[in-house]
Formats: C-alpha cells, structure tokens, sequence
C-alpha cells in the first residue's frame, strides 16, 4: 500500500484491472487472481523491493564445500542477502526504481528463480509460498476494490526500514480511504 500510495498511476492501473475483470457486483476471490496479472505483478515487485525476510532463514552447511569460489567450512552460519540480490543493478535494469511491468516475465523464459527469492529457493523454499503470494495479492486486490485510497495531506511517506530478521517500515503508514461505491452496493 505504501508503494501504491507513492506511485499513483499504479494504484490507479491496478484498480482499473480490478474492476474490468471483476465489475461492482462482487468482491474480488481467490479464484480471480489468475485474471488479475498485474495486480500479481504490484506484488511481486514489492517482494522484490522489501523482502519480507531480507536474509532468508540462516543455514548450515553440514559438509566442508564452496560457495561462488569462497571455502565455505562445515557448520558455517551462512546468510543470503536476498534484499542486495533484489536490488543488484547486474540482475536489474534500474533496480531502485518500483516498476510492477518487469515482473512480466516472472515464469517465463528468464530464469526469475534465481534472482526474485522473497520465499527462499531451492530444496528449503518455503512451502507456503503460494498461499502466503495469494493471501497477501488478495488482501491488496481487496483494499483497492474496496477503498479510494490517499495520502495524508501534508504527510511525506516515509520509507525508512527497520534493521532487523523481518522487514517494515520505520514510521508506519498513515493514509485516509474512504469507501467506493461498491461497498454500499454489496453492503446494504
Ligand atoms: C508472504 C508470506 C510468506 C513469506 C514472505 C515467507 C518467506 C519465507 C522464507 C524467506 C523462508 C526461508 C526460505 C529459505 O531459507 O530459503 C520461509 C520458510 C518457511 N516458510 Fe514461509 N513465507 C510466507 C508464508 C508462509 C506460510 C503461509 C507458511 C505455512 C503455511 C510458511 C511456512 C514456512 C516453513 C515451514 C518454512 C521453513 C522451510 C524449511 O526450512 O524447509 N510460510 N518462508
């Protein structure tokens, strides 16, 4: 919500595909996500940006090996900066810059596995991925067909991080919404 909040056009690209493919008679389900690809792409790109575990999970290798040319000893704590590899401007053109269109791809012919990881990869990915992706494209897709959403007048966002395991924002998000009619239709 913050990057939506920050970048109006793609709140209002992502509502605009949310009530073409959806209308006002009902609210959005998980079985309309599939229909739904940019909203999808909204998220991604946001796990892209702030990961939720910036570092993964810690492991330990349980034989001497080596990892990218480095002797990695056994029981050696290792860390996956996932954040730095979101963020890598060898993986990512411009990759500071909140841009859901490059998720275009995400299953496609590049090999997105390797450099979007919000869940981890490899044989410890997690397993809930799919539902933690869909839970939250649906709690999104849900807020925006709900609710008109703004900034608080005269209120920068601030998008400072937190340090720590799990990322969030430092100040956090203030915001007015009001309701869109659809509420009122589905409501009374
Ligand atoms: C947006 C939601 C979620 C995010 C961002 C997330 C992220 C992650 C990450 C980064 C890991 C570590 C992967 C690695 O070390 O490579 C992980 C592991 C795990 N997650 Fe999730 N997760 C989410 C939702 C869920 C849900 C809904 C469940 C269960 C229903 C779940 C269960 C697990 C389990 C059991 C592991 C440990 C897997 C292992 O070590 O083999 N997660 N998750």
């Amino acid at each position: 919500m913050t990057n939506l909040l920050k970048h109006p056009q793609v709140l209002e690209k992502a509502r605009l595909e949310i009530d073409e493919k959806i209308g006002e008679d009902r609210l959005i389900d998980e079985p309309d996500l599939a229909e739904l690809p940019y909203l999808q792409n909204v998220v991604s790109e946001t796990f892209r940006l702030f990961p939720v575990a910036p570092l993964l999970v810690p492991r330990t290798p349980t034989k001497d090996m080596k990892i990218g040319g480095y002797d990695v000893p056994r029981d050696t704590i290792v860390l996956v900066n996932a954040w730095a590899i979101h963020r890598d401007p060898k993986l990512w053109d411009d990759p500071e810059r909140f841009v859901p269109e490059r998720c275009n791809n995400v299953g496609g012919s590049e090999n997105y596995a390797n450099k979007l990881m919000p869940f981890g990869n490899g044989r410890r990915i997690c397993p809930g991925a799919g539902l933690g992706q869909r839970i939250v494209t649906l709690a999104l897709g849900s807020l925006i067909q709900c609710f008109d959403w703004e900034n608080v007048k005269g209120e920068e966002i601030d998008m400072t991080e937190s340090t720590g395991l799990g990322m969030h924002k430092m100040d956090p998000l203030r915001a007015m919404c009001r309701p869109r009619p659809i509420m009122a239709k589905l409501l009374i």
